[in-house]
């Protein structure tokens, strides 16, 4: 049995004739929203009234009902909200999933930490874009496309999985690979990733590096420059061709250093720490933190995302990029939201 899907394994008639409502236009939102109405397929955006994605969403020429009204003229429904608020949106949802009609989700962290609980008489799936919403889009408008995970936790129609691929082929990810897995193996790999490697890891050892670098007297725009900005640089030549494709480009004096300073930086002491991650996610540990962190009103990340706003490499690297205009504006931007 194959577990990784292409665009020839997946059927877009699967979600012919059906209304599909997008609830969120965030990062992934507007993404699935667009890619998918894109494709040809019939989409209701889902949004609270009043807010500034109304408008957002309206002016991309997507249809937009309040929360309930897109649950009910919906067949499918995908819940593309911050997982946290999963509950009290699904409150509004769950009045509207009659029988037979389906719920699919971006990540799996409600459905496997039971925030939700969906009834077992509708198809339940997820399909987890391995990108950031903004480049979801941006690569699909390209041609191109970005991986993603599909599971199916309930199967009521017996079409669940057809209905996770049709989906996932109009969003543009069965063009790069689609991998089927599990609700829990998706949910815990992707806290993992996100928390050591991807987000936590690499601003990590990026401020790391910059801040060694500059306390030993080097100035901040070389360290930026060093820490940053090459870093982009050396994880296009991997994405592209693997490590071996990036030694190939760098110096031998530089592949000598990977092989032999690399390991002391990144050693089995760091490993130790990841499998301590590991093991607060697979217990729900620090699903219960993120969720207990919500409910006092966020304080930890409230000071934590002012503290890193105001970290150096910040400044100087704001300063840095403006001399280089080619850079695509940045997410987040007006215009680019
Ligand atoms: N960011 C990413 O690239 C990825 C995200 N995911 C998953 O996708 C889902 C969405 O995440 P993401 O796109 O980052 O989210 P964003 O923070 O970018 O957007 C969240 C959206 O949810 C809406 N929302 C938030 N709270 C409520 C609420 N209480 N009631 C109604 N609407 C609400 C917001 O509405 P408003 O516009 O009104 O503020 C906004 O439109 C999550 O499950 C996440 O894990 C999966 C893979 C990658
Ligand atoms: C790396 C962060 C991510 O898991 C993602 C873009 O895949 C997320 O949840 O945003």
């Amino acid at each position: 049995m194959t577990r990784l899907y292409y665009d020839s394994d997946a059927d877009l008639r699967y979600l012919e004739g059906k209304t599909c409502a997008v609830i969120g236009f965030g990062s992934q939102g507007h993404a699935h929203a667009l890619n998918l109405r894109d494709s040809g397929v019939d989409v209701v955006v889902g949004l609270r009234p009043g807010r500034p994605s109304w408008e957002r969403a309206e002016k991309a020429g997507l249809r937009v009902m309040d929360i309930p009204a897109a649950a009910e003229a919906a067949d499918v429904v995908m819940i593309l909200v911050n997982d946290e608020r999963h509950a009290e949106v699904w409150k509004q949802i769950a009045p509207h999933m009659k029988a037979g009609k389906a719920l699919g989700v971006g990540h799996g962290f409600s459905v496997h930490f039971g925030q939700i609980q969906p009834p077992g008489d509708i198809d339940v799936f997820m399909v987890a874009p391995k990108a950031p919403g903004h480049l979801v889009r941006r690569l699909y408008t390209e041609g191109k496309g970005t991986p993603a995970l599909v599971a199916v936790a309930q199967d009521a129609t017996g079409k669940a999985l057809q209905i996770a691929l049709a989906w996932a082929k109009a969003l543009g990810t069965t063009r790069a690979g689609v991998f089927e897995t599990t609700f829990k193996d998706e949910t815990e790999s992707d806290l993992f990733g996100e928390q050591t490697v991807l987000c936590g890891g690499i601003t990590g050892l990026i401020k790391a590096g910059f801040e060694v670098l500059v306390e030993a007297g080097y100035p901040p725009e070389l360290a930026y420059f060093e820490c940053l900005h090459e870093m982009k640089l050396i994880v296009d030549l991997m994405y592209e061709g693997g490590m071996a494709s990036m030694r190939y480009s760098v110096s031998d004096t530089a592949e000598y250093g990977d092989y032999t300073r690399g390991p002391r930086v990144i050693d089995e002491s760091v490993k130790e720490r990841m499998r301590e991650i590991l093991r607060e996610i697979q217990s729900g540990q620090f699903a219960r933190e993120w969720i207990l962190e919500n409910q006092v009103g966020r304080p930890v990340f409230t000071a934590r995302r002012r503290q890193e706003a105001e970290h150096p490499i910040e400044v100087v690297g704001k300063k840095l990029r403006a001399m280089m205009p080619w850079l695509p504006k940045p997410v987040g931007t007006a215009g680019n939201e």
